[in-house]
C-alpha cells in the first residue's frame, strides 16, 4: 500500500517543487559553452557543414541579379546559363547540407549522450536518491536529441544567415539608399519581437519540459505497481490522477503553441510592414524615375531574401533559448563531482580486520550513526542485531562505500578505505542486499555478474549449488539461460536471493556482506544456506544483518545497534548474560516462534 500512497502523493508534487525547473530559471550561456568544450564534435563536418551553407547563401544573393538582367531584357546564353546554375547549385548545395547535417546530428547526439551517460554512471549514489530516474533519463534523451540537432545544423545556419542577411543588406545600397533606408524603418521592431520572443521560447521550453517529466514519472511510478494498484481496487484514482497529469502537459503545450503562435504572428506582421514600406517606397521611386523597374524588382527580392533571413534568426534565435535550458538540465548533471576515489591500492593488498573507526554519519540531515567504532574480524562471522531503523543496513552500505562516513573512517587492514582503489575495494565484498537485485538478462548473466578473469561452467553451477539455487535453476526449461526479467521479476523474492548469494560466493569476495539475505527464504532453503554459510566462515569473513535471533547464535561477535549507537557487543552467551535489550531480542523472537 505504501507504494500507492507514494504515487499518489506525487500527484501533488509538481515539477517546480522537485527543483526541475528551478535549476533552469537563471539564462546563463555558460553550460552551452562547457558542454562545447567538454564533447568532442565532429568540427570538421559542422565546419563542412558551414561552408556548403555559405554557398548557398553566396547562390542566393546571385539569383536577383540575373533576375534583373533577364526583366532588362538580356536573354543571353551566358546569362540564363548562369541563372540555371545558380539554381542547380543551390539545391546541390541543400542536398549535400542536409546529408552532412543530418550525419553530423546523430553523431554529435552520439558523443553528447556518451558524455552523460560516462558522468552519469559515476556519481555518488546519494544523487540518485534526490533525482527521478525519469528526469534523468530526459535528460540523456531528449536534450541531447535537441542539442545534438542544433549543433550539427544550427551553427551552419546562423552563419549562413548572418551571411546572406549582411549580404543582402549590403547589396540593396548599390541600389539607392533611400530604398535601404525603408528596410531599416522596421529594424527596431524585430529587434524588440526577438527578444521578447527569445525570453518566452526559453520559458515556455523549460515549463514544458517539466511537465512532461513529470507526466513521465507519474506513469513509470504507477505502473510497476500495477498489481497493487489492482489489490487495492485503486483504478478509478490512479485512472484520474493520470488524466490530470495528462492535462496538466497538455495546459502548458497549448500554451507554448499559443505563445509559439503569437510570436510567429508578430514577426509575419514585421516582414508584412516592412514589405509594404519597401513597395510603397519602390512605386513612389519608379515613378519618380530614380530608378527603373527592373533595379526594383532585384531590390525587391534581395528585402524578401532580408525578411527570410529575419524570419530564420528569430526561429535559431528559439531554437538557441530552448537549447540554453536544455544545456542547463544537462549541466545540472554533469557538474556534479562523480564519486570520490582517490585510491591507487588494489584488491591483491586488501587482507587482515575491517575497521569502523569512530564512525559518525547522516542521510542529509538525519543521523544515523553516531561515533560507531568496532572491528569485525578477518576470518570470523560478525552479526549487526538491533531494532527496525537502527542503522544496521547503513553499517552494510559505508562497508561498500555506498556513502562516505562524515566523521571517522573504514580501515581495512590498517589502511584507511579512501587509499584503496574504489571498485578494487567493492570487488573484494560480496554483497547480499535485503532486497536482490538483478540484472535483466539471463540467471548466467545474473550470476557472473561483477565477476572478472576466466569462468568456466563448473564454477558457476558449483557457486549455485552453494547457494542452493541449482535445483530450482534445472528445474527451468532453459536452466542457467533463462531470463529473469526486469529487476528478477520473473523468480521468487526467495529464488532471487539464493542468485544474489551465488553471485557473491562466485566472485570469491574477501569478505562477504549480507543484509537479512535469508528473509525470502522457505526453511528447507534457509536451513542449506545456513550451513553454506558455516562452510564459508572457514575462509571468509562475514559481516551479516539478521533479525532472526537464533541465526547468529554461533556468531564470533555480535554487534547491538540501538538509536544510532552500538549498545554492547560480544558473543551470544556473554550478550545473554550481560545486554538487556538483547535478551528481550532473544525472548521476543522465542516468542514469535512458539505463536
Ligand atoms: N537513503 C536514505 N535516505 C534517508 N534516510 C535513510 C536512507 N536509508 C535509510 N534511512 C533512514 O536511516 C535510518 C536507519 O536505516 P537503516 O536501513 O540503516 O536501518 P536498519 O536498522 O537496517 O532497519 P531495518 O532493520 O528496518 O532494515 C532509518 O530511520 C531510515 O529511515
Amino acid at each position: 500500500m505504501k507504494r500507492v500512497e507514494d504515487n499518489n502523493r506525487l500527484q501533488m508534487m509538481s515539477s517546480d517543487e522537485k527543483g526541475i525547473e528551478t535549476e533552469n530559471k537563471e539564462q546563463s550561456w555558460k553550460p552551452f559553452f562547457h558542454l562545447l568544450r567538454s564533447v568532442k564534435l565532429p568540427w570538421a563536418l559542422i565546419i563542412v557543414c558551414t561552408l556548403v551553407n555559405l554557398l548557398q547563401s553566396q547562390l542566393g544573393l546571385l539569383f536577383p541579379q540575373y533576375t534583373e538582367k533577364i526583366y532588362a531584357g538580356d536573354f543571353s546564353r551566358e546569362i540564363a546559363g548562369t541563372a540555371v546554375a545558380v539554381v542547380l547549385g543551390k539545391a546541390l548545395c541543400m542536398a549535400v547540407y542536409q546529408y552532412v547535417g543530418r550525419y553530423t546530428s546523430h553523431l554529435n547526439q552520439m558523443r553528447f549522450q556518451n558524455y552523460i551517460w560516462r558522468k552519469l554512471s559515476r556519481l555518488p549514489l546519494s544523487y540518485f536518491e534526490k533525482h527521478e530516474p525519469r528526469d534523468l533519463i530526459s535528460r540523456n534523451t531528449e536534450d541531447t536529441l535537441t542539442v545534438g540537432e542544433f549543433l550539427s545544423y544550427g551553427i551552419s545556419r546562423i552563419l549562413s544567415t548572418v551571411y546572406g542577411f549582411a549580404g543582402a543588406f549590403i547589396l540593396i545600397f548599390g541600389y539607392d539608399w533611400r530604398l535601404a533606408a525603408s528596410m531599416a524603418v522596421c529594424l527596431p521592431l524585430c529587434y524588440i519581437v526577438g527578444v521578447i520572443a527569445g525570453r518566452y521560447y526559453f520559458k515556455m521550453n523549460n515549463r514544458l519540459q517539466g511537465k512532461l517529466a513529470d507526466m513521465t514519472r507519474y506513469f513509470s511510478a504507477v505502473l510497476p505497481y500495477i498489481t497493487l494498484v489492482k489489490l487495492f481496487g485503486q483504478e478509478n484514482r490512479e485512472e484520474k490522477n493520470g488524466e490530470d497529469w495528462i492535462e496538466r502537459y497538455y495546459k502548458t503545450s497549448f500554451c507554448n503553441t499559443l505563445v509559439s503562435t503569437a510570436v510567429s504572428f508578430a514577426t509575419t506582421m514585421t516582414t508584412v510592414l516592412q514589405t509594404l514600406v519597401i513597395i510603397l517606397m519602390g512605386v513612389w521611386l519608379v515613378r519618380d524615375g530614380s530608378i527603373d523597374i527592373g533595379d526594383w524588382i532585384a531590390f525587391y527580392m534581395y528585402a524578401n531574401m532580408l525578411n527570410n533571413s529575419f524570419t530564420i534568426i528569430m526561429n535559431i534565435w528559439g531554437e538557441l533559448k530552448r537549447n540554453q535550458g536544455c544545456c542547463a538540465r544537462i549541466a545540472a548533471v554533469t557538474g556534479i563531482p562523480a564519486e570520490e576515489n582517490p585510491g591507487t591500492l588494489g584488491a591483491g593488498e586488501i587482507s587482515g580486520d575491517m575497521e569502523f573507526r569512530n564512525i559518525t554519519f547522516a542521510y542529509h540531515e538525519k543521523k544515523v550513526l553516531d561515533n560507531v567504532s568496532f572491528t569485525v574480524p578477518y576470518g570470523k562471522m560478525t552479526a549487526v542485531v538491533g531494532p527496525s531503523g537502527a542503522g544496521k543496513s547503513t553499517i552494510l552500505h559505508l562497508a561498500e562505500r555506498l556513502y562516505t562516513p562524515d566523521e571517522g573512517q573504514i580501515l581495512w587492514g590498517q589502511k584507511a578505505a579512501g587509499e584503496y582503489e574504489l571498485h578494487s575495494w567493492r570487488r573484494a565484498i560480496g554483497y547480499i542486499p535485503q532486497d536482490a537485485q538483478l540484472f535483466a538478462g539471463t540467471i548466467r548473466e545474473n550470476i557472473m555478474q561483477g565477476v572478472t578473469g576466466d569462468i568456466g561452467e563448473e564454477q558457476v553451477r558449483r557457486a549455485a549449488m552453494q547457494a542452493d539455487a541449482l535445483e530450482f535453476i534445472e528445474s527451468f526449461e532453459k536452466g542457467f539461460d533463462t531470463e529473469v526479467g526486469e529487476n528478477g521479476t520473473k523468480l521468487s523474492g526467495g529464488q532471487r536471493q539464493r542468485i544474489a548469494i551465488a553471485r557473491a560466493l562466485l566472485m570469491n569476495a574477501r569478505i562477504l556482506i549480507l543484509d537479512e539475505a535469508t528473509s525470502n527464504l522457505d526453511a528447507e532453503a534457509e536451513y542449506a544456506i545456513g550451513q553454506t554459510l558455516k562452510e564459508l566462515r572457514k575462509d571468509h569473513t562475514i559481516l551479516m544483518v539478521a533479525h532472526r535471533m537464533d541465526r547468529v547464535k554461533d556468531a564470533d561477535q555480535i554487534i547491538v545497534m540501538e538509536h544510532t549507537r552500538i549498545q554492547g557487543s560480544g558473543t551470544h552467551e556473554e550478550l545473554m548474560q550481560s545486554n538487556e535489550l538483547y535478551r528481550q531480542m532473544v525472548d521476543l523472537q522465542a516468542e514469535r516462534i512458539a505463536v
